[in-house]
């Protein structure tokens, strides 16, 4: 399969307020994807809809080759979740918390499956110690590693780094890039740039509604550009919302030069 998540002319609005209008992606099998936007782009809506939890109003949405809407029962067979809040029972121990979720998922041999995923997200040592005692670098494994033990192939992550301190956030990134030599293609979304630039091998910024750019780090370099200089992601993520506003109020460009001729989603670089 060439794209393991493909989204089509996606529309989503609440009430009369459009956030989504009009998203096109692909995403290839094994990648790290990741999806950037200020504050209220709308990443979280996409995540949601991407893992059927919430109902799109236009548009394709086919992930693992199954469309959200027709087929909601396979798609999320294939995929797993980590949303921005913690679902851990500070109560319990980390094991405990895997092995209520395993027993809940029907999993055989439940023992050995938790304690095979607490060795894969480096989480053996601190297994039976309650999570209320966790750092919340160590509690975000444990929320991944929920996530890990039916074994699916996509996994969804929203913000797993958001209020992490460095050393933590260093930690996730590691398993993250773990998890994708296993196999896995993982589609996150992020607020750190930096973070973004070293670790996805394709990103793409929602912005007013649609993917505004896309490609690799090296991809966008080329395309964004002030005065001959490389930009860092920071620089190419301001310069896109930039350019946008630029394009929609029918301003001259100052600061930035692109490449860029259109605004559309680069088709020919997937
Ligand atoms: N269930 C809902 N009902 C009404 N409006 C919503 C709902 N969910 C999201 N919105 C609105 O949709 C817009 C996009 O929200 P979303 O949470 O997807 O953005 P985001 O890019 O994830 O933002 P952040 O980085 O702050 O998490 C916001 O204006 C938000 O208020």
């Amino acid at each position: 399969m060439e794209h393991i998540i493909t989204v089509n002319n996606l529309h989503k609005a609440f009430d009369s307020e459009k956030v989504l209008k009009g998203v096109d992606l692909k995403v290839k099998p094994g990648q790290i994807f990741a999806l950037l936007g200020t504050n209220g782009a709308g990443k979280t809506t996409m995540i949601n809809i991407l893992s059927t939890l919430l109902p799109h109003d236009k548009g394709e949405v086919n992930i693992n080759g199954f469309d959200v809407k027709e087929s909601p029962h396979q798609v999320r067979q294939s995929i797993t979740l980590t949303g921005q809040f913690s679902a851990l029972d500070e109560v319990l121990t980390g094991r405990e918390n895997l092995r209520f979720i395993a027993k809940l998922s029907g999993l055989k041999s439940v023992e050995e499956r938790v304690s095979q995923i607490l060795e894969e997200v480096s989480m053996t040592k601190a297994a039976d110690k309650r999570v209320k005692e966790y750092s919340g670098g160590m509690k975000r494994r444990i929320d991944i590693a929920m996530g890990l033990l039916a074994d699916q192939d996509i996994l969804f992550l929203d913000e797993p780094t958001t209020g992490l301190d460095p050393e933590a956030r260093k930690e996730i990134y590691g398993l993250i890039e773990k998890l994708v030599s296993s196999g896995k293609t993982i589609f996150l979304t992020t607020q750190y740039l930096q973070e973004a630039e070293k670790l996805a091998d394709y990103i793409a910024v929602l912005h007013n509604g649609k993917i505004a750019a896309s490609g690799t780090f090296e991809e966008l370099q080329a395309l964004y550009q002030r005065q001959d200089e490389a930009l860092d992601l920071e620089e190419i993520f301001f310069a896109v919302i930039e350019e946008e506003k630029e394009v929609r109020l029918g301003y001259d460009k100052t600061n930035f030069s692109t490449n860029r001729t259109t605004f559309e989603a680069p088709e020919e670089k997937w």
